[in-house]
């Protein structure tokens, strides 16, 4: 007989949520993300493409990819969208995305589930997952290369979150990257479904999801031993040099 690992029946889903985009390197970045993902044991990978019609890209990405998964897509309206000469912190990025996701996740109805925000381009530990497996509410960790830091992290007490290792803007209520936590779908079936705003300012996106979630950062669990592990790297990949693409043209038979 094959041996197979037994997966326990109560343990919850976890929702992955991936906002993306078409760019030069999607397909490099998406490989790379669904090569640690595949290694997750049940869950359900959202893909919400900042599109106005669905891909053929991501289509056959998620498709070769074999994990249980549902493409969605929702284009950031113009007014708020990046425009000409505009810095990339001056804008919001995935907020349209995750909100189209929530909903359909919260429509979904899965009451043992856990919701995870994943950006197609940081860099994941397995343990991560292990880790927000056990969430009752909002279980949080620290995240690498982010807010001008080498990382930033919640200071646990006695097992409660009370303070932060944070410069940029520590007074925000949750000052923690998206990257850094996930929550319990049970949340989403309390009344209105948690939502984010392009009306928050930039680098409140987090906080202001959190505190439609919680009361308070004692609230959170902390995750990766009292959050001293590193187990999320908010990396980004380069911009490619195709300076010499006119000179001589990619053949379009050839997916990059
Ligand atoms: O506050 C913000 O705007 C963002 O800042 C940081 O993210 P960062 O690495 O700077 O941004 P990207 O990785 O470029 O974008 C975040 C996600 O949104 C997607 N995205 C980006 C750009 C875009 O035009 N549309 C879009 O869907 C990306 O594929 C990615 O999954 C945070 O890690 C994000 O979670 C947060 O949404
Ligand atoms: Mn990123």
């Amino acid at each position: 007989m094959h041996l197979q690992q037994v997966v326990d029946p109560n343990m919850p889903t976890i929702f992955v949520v991936t906002p993306t985009y078409t760019r030069l390197t999607q397909r490099a970045d998406i490989t790379r993300f669904v090569n640690t993902i595949k290694h997750v044991e049940k869950m359900h990978w959202i893909v919400i493409e900042d599109s106005e019609h669905p891909t053929e890209a991501v289509r056959e990405l998620m498709a070769e990819s074999g994990i249980p998964g549902t493409q969605l897509y929702t284009k950031t309206p113009e007014n708020s969208e990046k425009k000409d000469g505009m810095e990339r912190f001056q804008y919001h990025r995935g907020v349209d995305q995750r909100n189209l996701a929530l909903n359909k996740i919260a429509a979904m109805g899965d009451k043992n589930a856990i919701v995870y925000f994943a950006d197609d381009d940081n860099t994941y530990s397995l343990e991560v997952f292990d880790e927000m497996r056990k969430t009752e509410r909002v279980s949080v960790w620290p995240v690498a290369f982010v807010g001008g830091q080498k990382y930033e992290r919640p200071i646990v007490v006695d097992g409660k979150v009370k303070k932060w290792h944070v410069s940029w803007h520590p007074e925000r209520t949750y000052p923690t990257d998206m990257a850094s936590f996930a929550f319990h779908s049970s949340l989403l079936h309390t009344g209105r479904v948690p939502q984010f705003s392009h009306e928050w300012r930039q680098g409140f996106l987090e906080s202001g999801f959190l505190e439609q979630l919680l009361d308070s950062p004692e609230d959170l669990e902390p995750r990766g031993d009292n959050c001293t592990k590193i187990l999320v790297w908010h990396t980004r990949t380069m911009d490619v040099n195709i300076k010499r693409e006119a000179k001589l043209r990619a053949e379009p038979f050839i997916k990059v």
